[in-house]
């Protein structure tokens, strides 16, 4: 079943800005989707199309269904500057409905897995980076969607905590969830993507399976990586 269908023509931050265009990908329950490219190539304002926060966007995003929830784990951590790290656990909850049952046999796990637990009741504010970027997968993993939009995880996770940030993925995916995810860290998305989306200059230069984009860029058993690289010069 498809949990997401994106029909971009051309999207943008001013009313006539065009920085994307000709976008169209779908994905799959259970299918993690890599989105890669270079800087400034369009990953983040794609991922803000497809949650409908850009100012202008001329094509449609549908989601599986009307009822259909997601979560969102921002390059940049956002949080309630006045609540603590708790109070926004109890605010997530409460819009997602979890009862309280369920919140406590979630929330412990992650808290424990992530080392949040002993700074529960401390403002995510006074936190390190990594800590900030914890909270915001702590809080995507409670309320257990069937999609996660995930724009660049990785960058300041320690290792164990990019480890467990994986693992969880794997679960939630063999549960039947979908992933889209952003990232630079191409051996990484190599070994964990079931497809690619390439962007370059706002577009999509390929996308498809490892062998796929292989296929596409002529280079037979090369990486992702290398793979890339031919198709970013030959789109220039
Ligand atoms: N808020 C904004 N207002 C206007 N233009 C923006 C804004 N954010 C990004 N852009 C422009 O949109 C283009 C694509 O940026 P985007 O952030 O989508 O790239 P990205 O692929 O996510 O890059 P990175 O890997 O650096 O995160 C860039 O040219 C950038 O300057």
């Amino acid at each position: 079943m498809n949990v997401l269908d994106v029909e971009i023509f051309d999207a943008g931050y001013g009313k006539n800005e065009i920085i994307i265009k000709e976008i169209f990908f779908s994905i799959q329950s259970g299918e993690l989707v890599g989105l890669i490219g270079p800087n400034g190539a369009g990953k983040s304002t794609t991922i803000k199309a497809t949650l409908g926060t850009l100012d202008h966007i001329n094509g449609s995003v549908q989601f599986g269904d009307e009822k259909m929830r997601y979560s969102y784990i921002p390059e940049q951590p956002v949080f309630y500057e006045e609540l603590t790290l708790w109070e926004h656990i109890q605010f997530t909850a409460s819009i997602c409905e979890l009862d309280e049952t369920t919140l406590n046999n979630r929330v412990k796990p992650l808290l424990e897995m992530f080392r949040l637990d002993q700074v529960i009741h401390q403002l995510p504010s006074t936190f390190s980076k990594g800590m900030q970027q914890k909270l915001m997968i702590v809080l995507a993993f409670l309320t257990q969607p069937q999609l996660y939009i995930i724009d660049e995880p990785f960058i300041g996770l320690d290792p164990k905590a990019m480890n467990d940030f994986l693992k969880l993925l794997e679960k939630e995916q063999e549960q039947g969830a979908a992933v889209l995810m952003s990232t630079h860290m191409l051996d990484t998305a190599e070994r964990i993507c079931d497809r690619f989306i390439l962007l370059s200059g706002g577009q999509i230069i390929a996308q498809g399976t490892l062998e796929d984009i292989r296929e596409t860029a002529q280079l037979e058993s090369a990486n992702l990586f290398d793979s890339f690289e031919v198709l970013m010069e030959r789109s220039l």
